[in-house]
């Protein structure tokens, strides 16, 4: 194979990539791509010590507030800096698209996909102490690991978590009910209302865990569970009736989300640490997990739908981004265009900040590519869209 020289890459992967009009030499600079780091806001002061620490240089990048590269062979994991909370690991092309959704103060954002959570902080970094955070996942284990990071980094005062299948999610930002209890003050509340939330699970919650035995993921008819809730998330104070209440269309264009992440599941193929893991955990393993034809068939519709539902939630004049981190047509650009097609009051919007992006115009107007060898990151696409009244 004419590839096979330059790229570390077994024949089917780069068949896979042939198949969905992916150029394999993207892949040539996988070992030179730098790593990146973010560092935590009010840390800036830090930098020659995390540098001290990391025994490296680092390079700022312009484009990307608080995001520094440093040589890919540096494990951070082990250093003081990541121990104590200064730094995260995100790579850069992450951080793009949470900039592109334009976080202003206020914000009740929706994390449709969220574990294991390094966009998640992202955003709770960027609200600061205003808004809230919901984010929710399908998988338990990878949901109850970002509710450990948002415990390392002090950040889930205003945030809350939800296991739950993010194509049937239907949980509205707590501003409604604090908005309708202002106006209806004086109103007696009855039955049991959330109070501040505790690690110890009460009985009926450890009961119910147990009858899940060991399932990782949730159905899509199980109902939303709540594993964790900071005391401004919106949820102290409610009854669970009212949480789990369901608006009107109408609704949910005044009092839906301002901004919703749907950073979908994928074949994580433009992933270049995804890629790497398979050198150790042996090449054949690739083909089942990414390549599988019925998988990634199944993955379209999982990604239409995410994208449908987390746009349902999002308030008129609100912003919706999308990201996956394969970079097939099929799953980016063809999910963005049946989309569109089926939703008539979705817009593409242009992402202001992506003209200081190094990455290229996706196949559809609008619409984003990072690639390993473009931008010096892992590959990512991204679009961005608003919902209008027609
Ligand atoms: C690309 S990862 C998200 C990464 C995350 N946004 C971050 O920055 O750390 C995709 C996630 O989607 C979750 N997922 C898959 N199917 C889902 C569904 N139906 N509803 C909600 N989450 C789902 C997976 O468990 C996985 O954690």
């Amino acid at each position: 194979m004419e590839y096979a020289a330059k790229v570390p890459l077994p024949d089917a992967f780069v068949q896979f990539l042939e198949a969905n009009g992916l150029d394999p030499s993207i892949y040539t600079a996988i070992d030179s791509i730098p790593r990146y780091i973010r560092l935590k806001p009010g840390c800036e002061a830090c930098l020659e010590e995390v540098e001290a620490d990391l025994k490296c240089k680092l390079e700022k990048l312009e484009w990307l507030p608080l995001f520094y590269s440093l040589p890919p062979q540096i494990q951070i994991a082990g250093s003081r800096a990541y121990r104590e909370g200064k730094i995260y690991g995100i790579d850069a092309s992450s951080g793009a698209a949470v900039l592109a959704l334009n976080i202003s103060p206020g914000d009740h954002v929706l994390d449709l996909c969220a574990a294991p959570g390094a966009k998640l902080c992202m955003i709770l970094d960027l609200l600061g102490g205003s808004g809230s955070v919901t984010g929710v996942d399908v998988a338990r284990h990878r949901l109850a690991a970002c509710r450990t990071m948002l415990q390392k980094y002090a950040l889930g005062d205003r945030c809350r978590l939800f296991v739950a299948d993010g194509t049937t999610f239907s949980i509205i930002p707590g501003r409604f009910h604090s908005d309708r209890k202002s106006c209806e003050s004086g109103l007696e509340e009855t039955g049991d209302v959330f109070k501040e939330w505790t690690s110890r699970r009460p009985w009926k919650e450890r009961k119910m865990a147990k009858k899940n035995g060991t399932a990782q993921l949730v159905s899509k008819s199980h109902p939303p569970e709540l594993i964790y809730y900071g005391p401004h998330s919106g949820v102290v104070g409610l009854t669970k009736r009212e949480l789990y209440m369901i608006l009107s269309d109408d609704e949910i264009a005044n009092h839906g989300y301002d901004k919703v992440l749907v950073d979908a599941e994928c074949t994580h193929d433009g992933s270049v640490k995804h890629i790497q893991k398979f050198e150790q955990w042996g090449w054949g393993t690739l083909q089942d997990r990414v390549l599988d034809a019925d998988r990634t068939d199944n993955l379209y519709a999982l990604q239409l739908n995410l994208l449908t539902n987390g746009f349902s939630l999002l308030k008129v004049g609100g912003s919706l981004v999308y990201s996956t981190c394969s970079l097939t047509v099929a799953q980016n650009e063809d999910v963005v265009e049946q989309f569109l097609k089926e939703n008539e009051t979705a817009e593409l919007m242009e992402i202001d900040a992506a003209k200081n992006w190094p990455c290229k115009g996706g196949c559809f107007p609008k619409t984003w590519r990072f690639d390993s060898l473009t931008s010096q990151t892992s590959g990512l696409f991204v679009a961005k869209f608003t919902k209008v009244v027609i």
